[in-house]
């Protein structure tokens, strides 16, 4: 069976191409699906998603909103499914992110929010599974699965990487083909976003080999008896949660998520010489708040890793390891970028540490794992009523 290692690490490496590939196929097939009605009486978006696809929707949102011109929120896929689409608004718009397309959470999140007549979207991989079915507009991401069937026949579980910049396409893409069709955008806005899109495939490019040698490099030094904190703000605070959960399934070891303010106020208290504190610091309006953070993590103790601008020589004083991001990535898009060295870091750990993702070298942990995430009982209006 080939090292499910080396699988990941192939899955990341393609991430470039497939960016800069799918930019425009993704655009075009998005422009057709919202041919068949009219979108102006959209009002209130929603974006509804468990796991990394949670994360896709918390890092499109400051892009969505400005590039659409509409209110859109990322909301976890139990808490739209179970309380927020009972009150869901008039002309709302629901977008429900699953790459397998079989999590029970947001298929109810989108039959739910459909029954009250929302515009719902499916962005997941194919047109067969639950979701797509249960959405009234697919978007197609064209990324190899989370679960997938080698050529020997054997199946192997990654923590996502390929799959997560497929969703953020997916919804990115969304946002220019809405904004355009609303009138928001203009013909030459359009090209502007388009050409940015791919540019920050290339940026993803340029990043891949430094930021795999210096994972591979430091590896090691994330001994158990270590703790990690990871920080971010805006679109980042997806990178943050999504590094989290890179570390719960690369590692079988827990990291503390923080939001870029928050971290003042929780994981400052358990900082000192054991904890390990990643600051993403992309440039933008976090910035001056993450390196506060960041040179008070340093002041307790703590070991500091940034992922920062190479050119951002504040963040490289305030480090004890900088992971150097390609300069000129807006902010918006800097979630394509910055979320490479936690994939990398998860992969080269777990391999000098011998760890196996998910922990799924023991089948009851596989078994009970998918049990709860596919066969969850659905959340009907009857529960709904019997809740109350
Ligand atoms: N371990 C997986 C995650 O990697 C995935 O992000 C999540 C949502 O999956 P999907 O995107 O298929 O809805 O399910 C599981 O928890």
């Amino acid at each position: 069976m080939e090292n499910e290692k080396t699988v990941m690490l192939r899955e990341i490496a393609m991430q470039p191409d497939f960016v800069v590939e799918s930019v425009r196929p993704m655009l075009d097939a998005m422009r057709k699906s919202l041919e068949d009605r009219e979108p102006g009486h959209l009002v209130h978006g929603y974006m509804i998603g468990c796991g990394d696809s949670y994360c896709a929707a918390i890092a499109a949102r400051q892009y969505m909103m400005k590039v659409t011109g509409l209110t859109v929120e990322p909301v976890e896929a139990l808490e739209f499914s179970h309380y927020l689409v009972e009150d869901l608004p008039a002309n709302s718009f629901v977008f429900g992110i699953s790459n397998s397309g079989t999590v029970s959470r947001t298929i109810e999140g989108v039959r739910r929010a459909r029954e009250r007549g929302a515009w719902t979207f499916g962005v997941t991989v194919s047109e067969d599974n639950k979701l797509a079915k249960a959405a009234e507009t697919l978007i197609k991401v064209n990324a190899t699965p989370n679960i997938k069937e080698l050529g020997d026949g054997t199946r192997v579980v990654t923590p996502g990487s390929i799959t997560y910049t497929a969703s953020m396409l997916g919804l990115y893409t969304a946002a220019i083909a809405i904004g355009e069709r609303l009138g928001n955008l203009d013909a030459d806005a359009v090209e502007a976003l388009v050409t940015e899109l791919e540019a920050v495939g290339e940026s993803m490019r340029q990043a891949e080999a430094p930021t795999r040698d210096l994972a591979r490099e430091i590896a090691p030094s994330f001994t158990r008896d270590r703790h990690t904190v990871i920080v971010g703000g805006g679109p980042n605070y997806a990178t943050a949660y999504f590094a989290m959960a890179k570390w719960f399934e690369s590692l079988t070891r827990p990291a503390h998520l923080s939001q870029l303010e928050e971290w003042a106020h929780e994981h400052y208290f358990m900082t000192n010489e054991t904890v390990d504190t990643f600051i993403i610091l992309p440039p933008g309006r976090g910035r001056r708040r993450g390196l506060e953070q960041a040179r008070a993590a340093r002041e307790m103790g703590g070991r500091v890793i940034m992922i920062a601008a190479a050119s951002d020589e504040e963040a490289a004083a305030a480090a004890d390891v900088h992971f150097q991001m390609p300069d000129g990535v807006p902010e918006a898009l800097t979630p394509f970028v910055y979320k490479l060295p936690f994939e990398h870091l998860g992969c080269e750990i777990s391999r000098v540490q011998e760890i196996p993702f998910l922990g799924f070298h023991e089948p009851k942990r596989q078994q009970v794992n998918f049990r709860q995430i596919f066969e969850s009982a659905d959340f009907d209006a009857d529960d709904m009523v019997a809740a109350k």
